[in-house]
C-alpha cells in the first residue's frame, strides 16, 4: 500500500546548497518528455482492437502518472478510478504494451530540458531517471531523445514493488548512488513526484507544463516551481 501523500501539509522543505547537491532525480514523463501523444495512440490502438470507444489524448493526459498498468485500467474504465475487470485488463496491457513499444515518434524533449540537464551535469551533480513509466521504454526514449548521456542510472515504474508518490523508488535510486536526502533533489511535474519527494524526504522542484491529471502543480506546494528546467540555477541562488 502507498503511504499517504500529505504534500498539502507538508512544511516546505530547502534545497540543498549547490555545493552539498550530489544527486538529481528526474521524472520522465511531463518533465523531460512529451508523451502524451505517443501513449494516446497506443491506448486508443488498443481499444479499437477490443471493440471499445477511443479516448483521445486529452483524456489520457489526465490519467497519465501512476504507471502504465493504471493508465490501462482508466482507458478501460474511461474514468480516472479505472475499475474494470481481470478478463478485460488481461487482454488490454499486452495490447498497449505492444503498440506502445513503437510509437515513440511523436515524443519530444520540452525546451528547457537538455540545457539544465547540461548545467547540472557541468556542476558535477549525478543525474537519474525515476519514472512511473514501464521499464522497458525508458532507455529507447533517452536515447531518441538525445539525453542518455546524462544519466548514470534508470528506475521504472515496475521495477520495484512500489512506485511514486510511495518512496520506494527515490531511496532505492539514494542508495544506489550512496546519497542522503539533504544531498538529492527531486524534479517532476506532478503529485506523484511531490508526494514521492516528501515521503523520502527528499526536496523537489516541479515544472508547470506537464501532467498532474488536470490539477495544478502548485497546489501540491513543491519546495520550487520553475516554468523551464534551464532556470534551475536560479534555484541555488
Ligand atoms: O508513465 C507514467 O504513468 C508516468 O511516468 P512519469 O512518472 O515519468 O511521469
Ligand atoms: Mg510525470
Amino acid at each position: 500500500m502507498s503511504p499517504s501523500i500529505s504534500s498539502e501539509n507538508s512544511p516546505k522543505q530547502s534545497l540543498p546548497a549547490l555545493k552539498n547537491l550530489k544527486l538529481a532525480m528526474f521524472d520522465l514523463d511531463g518533465t523531460l518528455v512529451d508523451s502524451v501523444p505517443d501513449l494516446a495512440i497506443a491506448i486508443d490502438k488498443m481499444l479499437a482492437d477490443l471493440n471499445r470507444p477511443v479516448v483521445g489524448v486529452e483524456k489520457v493526459r489526465d490519467w497519465v502518472g501512476n504507471g502504465g498498468v493504471m493508465l490501462v485500467k482508466r482507458a478501460l474504465a474511461d474514468d480516472m478510478a479505472g475499475n474494470c475487470t481481470a478478463e478485460l485488463f488481461a487482454k488490454a496491457h499486452p495490447l498497449f504494451m505492444h503498440y506502445y513499444a513503437d510509437q515513440h515518434s511523436l515524443t519530444c524533449t520540452y525546451d528547457g530540458v537538455l540545457d539544465g540537464l547540461q548545467w547540472l551535469q557541468n556542476q558535477g551533480v549525478k543525474m537519474a531517471v525515476v519514472t512511473n513509466k514501464p521499464y522497458q521504454f525508458v532507455e529507447d526514449i533517452l536515447k531518441t531523445q538525445n539525453m542518455i548521456q546524462y544519466f548514470d542510472f534508470w528506475i521504472g515504474g515496475d521495477s520495484l514493488p512500489e512506485k511514486k508518490p510511495h518512496p520506494q523508488p527515490l531511496l532505492h535510486t539514494m542508495a544506489h548512488f550512496n546519497v542522503t536526502a539533504a544531498q538529492c533533489i527531486m524534479v517532476g511535474d506532478s503529485k506523484n513526484d511531490v508526494g514521492a519527494a516528501r515521503n523520502a524526504k527528499v526536496a523537489v522542484v516541479c515544472l508547470p507544463y506537464g501532467y498532474n491529471h488536470g490539477e495544478d502543480i502548485a497546489d501540491s506546494q513543491p519546495d520550487a516551481l520553475i516554468e523551464r528546467l534551464d532556470l534551475i540555477s536560479h534555484c541555488f541562488n
